[in-house]
């Protein structure tokens, strides 16, 4: 079958669901009609009809429509989730891929039928832009089933498949990540903000600056310490500025954070 007939539905369409509703509606082959998007309350996801997407509360419906259920709820929500479902669902027909943290394959399969396919996707909110870094998990029912879980998932940025052993610290560089990112973003237009540019201005710099640096390591696959050796001059402006920051503990504060939110995930 040609994978852009495979009709998905994204249970509990909030921020990250959100998210990948804006990648999928906005891509150039793939028909919005075969999105089904659900959510208890549909006032926040009603612009998407415009689009050709069909939402409902109703997900048991939803399913009976879908190939492939993503299911994006909360990670204490999801197994009354899919016992809502585990009727509904024909293991030669569907694909069952939890978004959440921290619930397991093995817990999935245990409020699924047998011999289900079923994946865990760690993407983030960047997947709004089609830039999203996806990290996958699969049960051995699911291995048939890759690649169309990742033709959905390269739809809206990329993805990578891994052991479910390396999940969680998956999620914490590619998902909190976003947020990491952000904050060191917010942090340069600060400083920008204190020696003279106005936001807006810093802003757009900033941008461009992490964006051009991101693509540098992207497309050419040096060391970023390589990169960097490029733009420290000696006695230059930017290895005082760079040191200043790891006297205070730029690096470590990362590694630390990085750590932390992955003791607690895990
Ligand atoms: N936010 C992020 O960047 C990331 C989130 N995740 C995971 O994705 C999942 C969702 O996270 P968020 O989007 O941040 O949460 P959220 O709370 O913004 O979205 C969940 C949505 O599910 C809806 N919902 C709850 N029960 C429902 C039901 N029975 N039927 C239909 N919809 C229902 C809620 O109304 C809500 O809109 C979580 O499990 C989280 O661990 C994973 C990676 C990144
Ligand atoms: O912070 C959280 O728990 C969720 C999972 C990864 C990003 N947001």
């Amino acid at each position: 079958m040609n994978l852009k007939n495979k009709r998905v539905c994204i249970i509990g369409c909030g921020n990250l669901g959100k998210s990948i509703l804006n990648g999928l509606v906005d891509d150039k082959d793939y028909p919005s009609e075969n999105i089904i998007a659900t959510k208890r309350s549909l006032d926040a996801i009603k612009l998407y009809e415009e689009k050709g997407v069909r939402i409902t509360t109703d997900n048991v419906w939803a399913v009976g429509e879908s190939d492939v259920i993503i299911v994006a709820v909360k990670p204490y929500k999801v197994i009354s989730v899919l016992n809502d479902i585990k009727a509904h669902l024909k293991p030669e027909k569907h694909i069952v891929v939890s978004l959440a943290t921290n619930v397991h394959v093995n817990e999935l399969e245990e409020s699924l039928p047998d011999n289900m396919p079923v994946f865990r996707a760690m993407p983030n909110t960047a997947a709004d832009v089609k830039e999203s870094m996806t990290s996958l998990c699969h049960n051995e029912a699911g291995t048939p089933e890759l690649a169309t879980v990742q033709y959905f998932f390269d739809k809206i940025g990329t993805s990578i498949t891994i052991n479910e052993e390396l999940m969680d610290a998956a999620t914490v560089l590619g998902s909190c990540g976003t947020a990491f990112v952000l904050r060191f973003i917010r942090a340069m237009v600060q400083g920008g903000i204190q020696i003279g540019l106005d936001s807006k201005t810093a802003t757009e710099i900033v941008n461009q600056t992490v964006k051009g640096a991101a693509n540098l390591l992207i497309e050419r696959k040096n060391h970023p310490e390589f990169e960097i050796d490029k733009v420290t001059t000696p006695k230059g402006c930017t290895i005082l500025g760079l040191n200043e920051m790891e006297h205070n503990g730029l690096s470590s504060s990362l590694i630390k954070g990085i750590v932390t939110s992955y003791d607690k995930i895990s």
